[in-house]
């Protein structure tokens, strides 16, 4: 199955015939943490878009027996060559996307029965298809476990019964289920679409099990650049040593984090007022915090040079996500963006514009979602 077409619409759903089951499609599209990552996994804020660039889709079909359908390359079983299957495993390592879409059903059919939303007894099989870049901070592993929810929601008629700001923590869960550290952020631009501001304060989080999610005019934000390589690198363990020196008490740990934090707030106002000078300069505190935290040689060496590559040419670069792709963002206008396309290229890093996907929420969404939040 290939993702399908380039607009953001959301849900394709077929009919066969009258009587017929439906065939139910969904998008979902990469993220990029334009501030404040990762301080989502640490009770922090962000400022997220969610990106027309790419997208994973995945398929629900009607079928006798529950089928998890393995994608042909994201799944590869079968080789050339035990070399070929050895490099494989060095660069993608042992998983693709078989696990996100069980682990989802599990923790989706946990959920509805322990808040008693009835489930019928039909069966599907489900595919799946991506074309975000693999393991490049763009969220392609939450694209494809939130394209798999909205297809359970719709199969089994429950979208009135869960609210939106509790689906990025269910989403989350399912990779939590497979021992990925990850955080919220994907999640809920996933869930919600365009630009938020999210504020995962510990009280919210602890009371309501969801941070507060405001979406923000997308027109707020000036053009922006996302440069990539193939470089996959898994984010779960970039994660971890971090994490762990948080879970215990790492004052440097815990400071910079809140720094970070603090840079999305400051980083709203600056987008409110239009103040974009202001932006780059938090833009490239976020990255220099996390450089500090993580260390080089778990940001890899290519990654820093991404940021390097764009910084030499005057632009504001950072992260989109725990490494692989980089968001740039040139203070200086069109001259500018064009020293960084050539710096690029001459690198060999792809580079394109940002497109912005709009907000994603239908009126049935709206409806679930509670008051307090966007
Ligand atoms: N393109 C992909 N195709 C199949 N599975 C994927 C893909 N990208 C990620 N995954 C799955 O998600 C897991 C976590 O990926 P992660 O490191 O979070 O990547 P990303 O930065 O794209 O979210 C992987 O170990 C793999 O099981
Ligand atoms: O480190 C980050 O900025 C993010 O890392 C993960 O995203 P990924 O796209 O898998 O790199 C994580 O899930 C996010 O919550 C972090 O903010
Ligand atoms: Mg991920």
């Amino acid at each position: 199955m290939e993702p399908n077409g380039s607009s953001p619409s959301l849900t394709k759903i077929e009919r066969n015939g009258s009587s017929a089951p439906a065939i139910i499609e969904h998008k979902a599209f990469a993220r990029i943490g334009l501030l404040g990552n990762p301080s989502d996994v640490y009770y922090g804020r962000t400022i997220s878009l969610n990106i027309e660039n790419f997208w994973a889709s995945v398929r629900l079909e009607p079928s006798s027996d529950l089928l998890i359908r393995p994608h042909p390359t994201h799944d590869l079983v079968k080789f050339a060559s035990l070399d070929h299957l050895v490099n494989r495993l060095k660069n993608e390592g042992y998983y693709g996307g078989v696990r996100l879409l069980m682990a989802t059903c599990k923790v989706f059919t946990n959920y509805c029965k322990e808040q008693g939303i009835h489930l019928h007894n039909n069966n599907f099989s489900l595919s799946y298809d991506t074309n975000i870049p693999r393991q490049t901070g763009l969220s392609g592993s939450s694209a494809i476990v939130c394209a798999t929810f909205s297809c359970l929601l719709d199969f089994y008629k429950v979208r009135d019964n869960i609210a939106v700001e509790i689906r990025p923590q269910l989403i989350l869960n399912a990779e939590k289920e497979l021992g990925i550290v990850a955080g919220l952020q994907d999640r809920v631009a996933q869930v919600y679409g365009g630009l938020l501001y999210m504020d995962f304060n510990k009280e919210s989080m602890e009371k309501y099990g969801h941070g507060n999610y405001t979406q923000l005019d997308t027109g707020l934000l000036p053009p922006l650049h996302l440069i990539y390589a193939e470089n996959p690198s898994d984010s779960g363990k970039v994660h971890s040593a971090v994490r762990q020196r948080w879970l215990d008490g790492d004052t440097f740990i815990i400071s910079s984090m809140e720094e970070v934090a603090s840079l999305a707030l400051q980083g709203k106002r600056a987008l409110l007022e239009k103040d974009y000078a202001k932006l780059a300069t938090l833009m490239n505190q976020n990255f220099d915090l996390r450089r500090q935290m993580f260390g080089d040689a778990s940001l890899g060496a290519l990654n820093i040079e991404m940021v390097e590559v764009a910084r030499r040419a005057g632009a504001a670069a950072k992260f989109t996500g725990s490494g692989g792709a980089v968001v740039a963002f040139c203070p200086e206008g069109q001259s500018q963006v064009e020293v960084l396309n050539n710096a690029c290229k001459k690198a060999g890093f792809a580079i394109e514009p940002v497109r912005v996907v709009p907000s994603l929420l239908n009126e049935i969404d709206i409806r679930t979602q509670s008051s307090g939040n966007a």
